[in-house]
């Protein structure tokens, strides 16, 4: 059985943990590194996991998984190098933190460990996380497919090349946030015609389970289920009006572009010392 450690356990790190448990991951098999003393607290007893140090997190894991913000990486990369990963052990290093490219943890780790890069999503929470796997310079299928099994227990998985990576974060990783603020805005227009808060959500969440349902199951493109609600002279048709007459289609473009530029700039060269991975 693979032993995985989880270098940070914050709100995508309890994701995976806890979307891996309920996908039937044995608890001995998971250990997490987290700094945040309560939040270590928090992890150990709801999960029943060893909360530990990310030397002996690292200690013993077939894969490292590093779920720290992008900033909190480079400490994490040193205090991994400075233990005894080697690429003998095969010791595989992922990484889910936005815009940091696979040449910044191996120009730090000893030659040949490998790295895999993953965006995943946080619906991994409940088993329908998506997640895109890149692999680093020494990563070979063998590595990949351990990453397409780990994450595929909690969602669907895609493998991109690594320039794909920043274009794959503005859609999918931030992705559930564009979900959840159309569903908030959406609540409120209900109340703002007069249903209670509580019936708008029921109606707003259920459309959107349906709506996806539907996209998932049916076959069928988002352009021909849009038609297949929209009656000509009707009531969809007056409000696609109102949604493309306030730009919705511009500010989805803008949106991503602006996730995008900065997945890139999170990742800019600060050290790249003539190795390009991407
Ligand atoms: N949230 C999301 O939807 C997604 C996030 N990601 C990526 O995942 C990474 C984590 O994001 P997110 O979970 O939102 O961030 P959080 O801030 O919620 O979680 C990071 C956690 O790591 C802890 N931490 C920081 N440094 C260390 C360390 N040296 N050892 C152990 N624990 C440490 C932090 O503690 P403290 O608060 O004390 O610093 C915090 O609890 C980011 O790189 C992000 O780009 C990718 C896809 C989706
Ligand atoms: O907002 C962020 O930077 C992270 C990466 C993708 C989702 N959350």
């Amino acid at each position: 059985m693979t032993r995985i450690a989880v270098i940070g356990g914050g709100r995508i790190g309890e994701a995976l943990i806890s979307g891996l448990l309920k996908a039937g991951r044995a608890a001995r098999d998971l250990v997490v590194a987290e700094s945040f003393p309560a939040r270590a607290a928090e992890l150990a007893e709801q999960y029943a996991i060893r909360v530990t140090t990310v030397a002996d997190a690292a200690e013993g894991a077939d894969v490292v998984v590093i779920a720290v913000k992008p900033g909190d990486v480079d400490p994490v990369v040193a205090q991994l190098a400075a233990g005894d990963l080697d690429g003998e052990r095969e010791q595989l290093i992922v990484t889910l933190a936005a815009g940091l490219p696979t040449w910044r943890y191996e120009n730090k780790l000893p030659a040949g460990v490998p790295v895999v890069r993953v965006m995943p999503n946080t619906p991994m929470l409940v088993g329908e996380g998506v997640s895109a796997i890149a692999a680093g310079r020494f990563a070979k299928a063998e590595h990949l497919e351990t990453v397409r099994e780990l994450l595929g227990s909690v969602g669907k998985v895609v493998t991109v090349s690594e320039a794909q990576i920043d274009a794959v974060t503005a859609v999918s990783g931030s992705g559930p946030a564009y979900f959840f603020l159309v569903a908030e805005a959406m609540v409120d227009a209900g109340v703002s015609l007069g249903l209670t808060r509580a019936t708008a959500s029921e109606l707003v969440v259920q459309t959107m389970v349906g709506s996806a349902a539907m996209l998932a199951e049916s076959g069928e493109s988002a352009t021909e289920l849009r038609a297949a609600v929209t009656s000509p002279g009707g009531t969809t048709a007056a409000a696609v009006r109102e949604l493309e007459r306030g730009g919705l289609r511009t500010a989805f473009y803008d949106a991503l572009t602006a996730a995008k530029v900065k997945s890139a700039a999170l990742g800019a060269p600060t050290e790249k010392a003539g190795v390009s991975a991407e």
